[in-house]
């Protein structure tokens, strides 16, 4: 049986910490890992095989199966709403969703507009709230939607607050608490449920030390 397992990793921010708590679990990965412009890395040694994605994608991977499991932003998780399970908060690449806007500015009464990277989670906080909006889609730099005029609202990610902090916006209401998660396909989950949970025990080690 092919026990090899291919692990979806999320390129850029969360990339590093990832890698560190792979590291610290024993997986012996070779230094190129770190510094690579592979896409697909094989690790014989390990029998495991590690794609490296957007962190957008990294679910659709792992939803059609061509990755067994994979490190993917709750941000993400919420938004795509993926048929696929969670199985640790990794407790990595921590930040948070947040409406934020220009200060001391109310919503506009008729069709308020909201920009952002994250229209579902967007879409479903405003709902919730009882609230009618016009969800704008951005892919990056959302901050600069009410500077310039196009949205009353930002529903974005903050981490450090130096982003609005520098364009002079303000945080009006915290909405999810964001960490990475470990993710797996459901058939997988059953097929390889040795390795995976091998997978699970050894980083959720390296996790439950890292918070003490
Ligand atoms: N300050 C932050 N801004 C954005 N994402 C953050 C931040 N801190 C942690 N994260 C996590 O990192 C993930 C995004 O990583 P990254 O910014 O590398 O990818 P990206 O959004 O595709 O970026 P880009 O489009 O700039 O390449 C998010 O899904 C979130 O879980
Ligand atoms: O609270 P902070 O530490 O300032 O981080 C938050 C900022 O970082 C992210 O943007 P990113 O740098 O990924 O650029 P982008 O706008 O192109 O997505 C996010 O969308 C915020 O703009």
């Amino acid at each position: 049986m092919n026990t090899k397992l291919t692990i979806a990793m999320p390129k850029g921010r969360i990339f590093e910490e990832a890698l560190e708590l792979l590291l610290k679990a024993g997986y012996n990965l070779p230094p190129e890992f770190d510094d690579s412009r592979k896409l697909i890395l094989d690790v014989e040694a390990e029998d495991m095989r590690f794609i490296l994605a957007k962190p957008m994608d990294v679910a659709t991977y792992v939803e059609h199966g061509v990755a067994d499991v994979g490190i993917a932003g709750k941000d993400v998780l919420l938004e795509e709403e993926r048929d696929v399970y969670e199985l640790l908060d990794l407790r990595i690449s921590a930040c948070y969703l947040a409406v934020a806007g220009l200060p001391g500015t109310a919503m506009n009464d008729v069709a308020p507009k909201v920009a952002t990277k994250y229209p579902n989670v967007a879409a479903a906080y405003f709902r919730e709230q009882g609230e009618q909006v016009e969800i704008i889609k951005l892919n990056g730099s959302i901050e600069l939607a009410p500077l310039i005029g196009l949205a009353d609202r930002i529903v974005d990610i903050v981490s450090t607050g130096r982003t609005l902090v520098e364009n002079g916006l303000v945080e009006y209401e915290r909405i999810k608490d964001v960490t990475s998660r470990l993710i797996v396909n459901p058939v997988s989950y059953r097929i390889k449920d040795e390795r995976i949970n091998e997978l699970v025990t050894r980083l959720s080690t390296v996790v439950s030390l890292e918070v003490k």
